[in-house]
């Protein structure tokens, strides 16, 4: 089948550095791709890439099987990719409701009857339907960062990325988040994910890729990679999460 997202050669500097240096990569629907690697390689990048934040330098973009060119109608595209950042940027002096309704009613002009019904469905699915009229600074992280993947959800994207949603979250609200973006998975949703919780990954993945200084050094199936990986930079990657792990005892 045809991927929903297609990138072959992407390349993108910052500042006369080499950040992405040839990166191929496809989206299957119903994928959960899973993108690890150390500090600095590229991961945030590539994931700004995918839904066109980041114009890349060179290589193609296709969604669906069309290209899209800098200056294409990305505007479009980027409605069927959601995106949920480390930060929850809801907006401090709107309620729960009127950030998730902000996007299906200003940029695609649905009814609020409808947008609405959409939101409390979601609100219920992530169990934070009571918090529907407060506002995120009586949220606790782990709830705002749900409203905000509510709030992409609430776009129906057919593609969700993921960027250390729970990096900037105290440990007892990163189950929570986890566990939504597992239902997720569950129900068929494609995404693309960057992660440092390993546990997770292995849980959540079809795919892991594995990016070392602006290219995939290694990708396939998460239990092999888990196990075994084929390169140096990977196995030592791994290592460095065994020994934080086997340190908290
Ligand atoms: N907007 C930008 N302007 C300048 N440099 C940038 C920009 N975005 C990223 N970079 C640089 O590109 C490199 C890769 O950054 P990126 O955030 O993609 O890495 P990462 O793998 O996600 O890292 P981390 O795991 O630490 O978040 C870094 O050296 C970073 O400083």
């Amino acid at each position: 089948m045809e991927p929903i997202i297609e990138l072959q050669g992407l390349r993108k500097s910052f500042d006369g550095q080499e950040v992405l240096r040839g990166v191929d990569l496809d989206v299957h629907q119903g994928e959960v791709i899973v993108i690890l690697g150390p500090s600095g390689c590229g991961k945030s990048t590539l994931l700004r890439c995918l839904n066109g934040l980041e114009p890349a330098d060179s290589g193609t973009f296709r969604f669906r099987g069309s290209e899209l060119a800098r200056g294409a109608p990305w505007r479009e595209v980027r409605q069927k990719i959601g995106m949920v950042f480390q930060r929850y940027e809801l907006f401090p002096h709107l309620n729960v409701m009127d950030n998730i309704l902000l996007g299906p009613l200003k940029v695609q002009r649905r009814t609020r009857e409808e947008a609405e019904a959409q939101a409390e469905r979601l609100l219920e699915r992530v169990g934070l339907s009571a918090k529907r009229h407060a506002f995120p600074r009586q949220l606790s992280g782990g709830q705002q960062q749900r409203i905000a993947i509510v709030r992409a959800l609430c776009m129906n994207p057919e593609v969700m990325l993921f960027d250390e949603v729970t990096a900037a979250l105290d440990p007892e609200m990163v189950k929570e988040v986890l566990e939504v973006m597992l239902g997720l998975a569950r129900q068929g949703m494609t995404m693309a994910i960057v992660t440092h919780e390993m546990g997770f990954a292995r849980a959540v993945a079809d795919r892991v890729v594995f990016m070392d200084e602006g290219v995939i050094a290694e990708a396939g199936d998460p239990a092999a990679f888990f196990a075994k990986p084929q390169t140096e930079r990977a196995r030592r990657f791994l290592d460095q999460f065994l020994t934080v792990e086997s340190w908290r005892g």
